[in-house]
């Protein structure tokens, strides 16, 4: 099976986690972009969805779903999003799309956040693609500089503006071994907006599509 046909069948399958008349959180990405077509086949049974970036919200106004504003996020059931990795602890790498900021905001006020992945997302230890990083324009060399300070790469993802007017370091090399250590001290330097280690808010569920169907993760399958 290709990765895309993966990508489609494990959005399909988030269908069964949304509750009717709820609102529901939506990252960014292919694989989500699978889920909102799945999602505009029952859009009558939900409320409506907050967003995490403006490509999510150009798809979702086509489908027809209503969009509701960032700030009503208090109410969010579930939020359905990929990673660019994960580990058996359900901690995850994201932002290969640029909207880790917002991803991370929706992931923190859903009550449950369901992800969705093919099986190549997975790993051992997290790190084997770069980590993004978002940070305000002016404090890029500052951050720059930090980042290779902790054992990093920091590369600048040259024309890429996020929807929150910053800019993208993506670091190499990292050597993750405790993921939510790291997620704390970079999100400590000044200028950084936010990290794509989502390890203080991990996933609760996990929908992984493999070439014999979707294997599903539970937080308690870890205990
Ligand atoms: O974090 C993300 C966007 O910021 C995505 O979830 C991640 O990049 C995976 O994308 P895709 O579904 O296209 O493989």
């Amino acid at each position: 099976m290709k990765q895309d046909e993966l990508k489609k069948a494990v959005g399909w399958a988030a269908l069964k986690y949304i509750k009717f008349n709820t609102i529901i959180g939506i990252g960014t990405g292919s694989t989500v972009s699978y889920f909102i077509n799945a999602l505009g086949s029952i859009k009558e049974k939900i409320i409506g969805v907050v967003s995490s970036s403006k490509n999510s919200s150009i798809q979702l106004k086509k489908v027809g779903i209503p969009i509701y504003n960032f700030n009503n996020i208090d109410n969010l059931d579930v939020y359905i999003d990929s990673a660019d990795e994960i580990d058996k602890y359900m901690q995850m790498i994201k932002g290969g799309g640029g909207a880790l900021t917002q991803e991370k905001i929706l992931a923190f006020a859903a009550k449950q956040f369901i992800c969705i992945i093919d099986s190549s997302k997975q790993v051992d230890i997290l790190g084997r693609g770069p980590l993004p990083v978002e940070v305000i324009p002016m404090a890029r060399s500052l951050v720059a500089k930090e980042l290779i300070r902790l054992g990093g790469l920091p590369e600048y993802r040259y024309g890429v503006v996020t929807d929150n007017g910053n800019s993208i370091l993506d670091v190499h090399n990292m050597n993750i071994i405790n993921a939510s250590l790291l997620e704390e001290r970079i999100n400590n330097i000044p200028g950084v907006v936010s990290v794509g280690i989502f390890a203080h808010r991990k996933a609760d569920v996990v929908l992984i599509s493999t070439k014999n169907g979707i294997k599903v993760l539970n937080n308690n399958n870890l205990k």
